[in-house]
């Protein structure tokens, strides 16, 4: 199958490199002329622009968004606009607001499929877990592609409409939010209480059978590994916050209580008052870098 790829930073090219490797052709267009030299590094036809990229497209367009949320996918879809049309399908595999998504979905003249995509550049080997909304027929028709770019056939699934996949990806991120603080909490607890211990053993111990294994524990264990037991300079400050604040807006909105993910979204904003230094917020700021390769920031 053909794919035409926008967008190659950490994640875009993961997109590219995980087609070519099932067999697909790519054409991949940035904005950064490095990116899109990368991705033909990897196998993938260059495109200097949106026109140059659709028109090495043939008919029947499936076209991937992978650029930052809000005006990028706009100014993408406006550039799209003269190519595309009904038989054509855009998935945009970014972080948007699921509102904003409806929108598009509307106004776009091709199939639109907003895909929530979880997974970090750290999951590049074993691809993604994609949340899909949008209409059916465009869900199957990309089936291919979600293939290769997910965890495998069990690694996609379409949520419902349009709006789903990225409302889902929202919820998605309040979760995360809320266990980064629980094992924040936790291992603050234990570096600053009764007994002088080894956290990545702690760790390493949890991840073998615990009840709360998980992959944000094992980022926890590799961040003690690599930053040392009271996690060197890494700095009370934790950036992002956009997709928990809208998680937090829309449980208001639904009358939901989310107190887990609210009191984790108010600890990321109190990060960002003078430095108190507190182990929690370090281990966040820590783990981001971890699954999103979000910058450290150091003190
Ligand atoms: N990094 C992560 O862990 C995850 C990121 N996401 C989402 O995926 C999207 C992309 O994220 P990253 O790859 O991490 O960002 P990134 O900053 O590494 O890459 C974005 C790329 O888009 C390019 N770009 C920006 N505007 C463009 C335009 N108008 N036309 C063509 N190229 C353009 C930039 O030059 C850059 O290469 C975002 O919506 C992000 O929230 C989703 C899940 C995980
Ligand atoms: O989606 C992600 C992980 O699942 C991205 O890493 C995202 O940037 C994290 O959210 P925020 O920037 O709001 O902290």
């Amino acid at each position: 199958m053909q794919l035409g790829v926008i967008g190659l930073g950490r994640m875009g090219q993961i997109v590219v490199d995980r087609c070519l490797d099932a067999g697909h052709d790519v054409v991949a267009f940035d904005l950064s002329a490095e990116a899109t030299a990368e991705a033909a590094g990897a196998g993938a036809t260059p495109a200097d622009g949106v026109d140059d990229l659709c028109n090495r497209l043939g008919a029947e367009k499936r076209i991937w968004l992978m650029v930052p949320a809000g005006d990028p996918v706009d100014a993408t879809l406006d550039d799209l606009e003269p190519h595309i049309g009904e038989d054509d399908v855009v998935v945009d595999g970014g972080n948007s607001h699921f509102e904003e998504s409806v929108r598009r979905a509307e106004e776009t003249d091709a199939a639109y499929l907003d895909c929530g995509t979880s997974g970090g550049p750290a999951g590049a080997h074993l691809g993604f877990s994609l949340m899909v909304g949008g209409p059916e027929w465009a869900y199957e028709a990309m089936v291919p592609v979600f293939d290769a770019v997910a965890t495998g056939h069990e690694g996609h699934d379409r949520m419902g409409p349009a709006g789903s996949g990225h409302y889902v990806k929202m919820v998605h991120n309040g979760v995360e939010y809320a266990l980064m603080q629980a094992y924040g909490e936790g291992f603050e607890l234990l570096a600053n209480g009764r007994y002088d211990l080894d956290l990545e053993a702690v760790a390493n111990t949890w991840n073998n059978g615990a009840v709360i294994r998980s992959w944000l524990l094992e980022l926890c264990e590799e961040a003690f590994r690599e930053e040392g037991n009271d996690l060197g300079d890494v700095a009370d400050h934790v950036a992002g916050g956009s997709t928990g604040t809208w998680t937090v807006q829309e449980a208001l909105e639904q009358e939901i209580p989310v107190p887990l993910i609210y009191q984790a979204l108010a600890e990321r904003f109190g990060s960002r008052a003078p430095d108190e230094g507190r182990f929690a917020r370090r281990l966040a700021n820590r783990l981001r870098y971890g699954f999103g390769r979000h910058e450290i920031e150091r003190q």
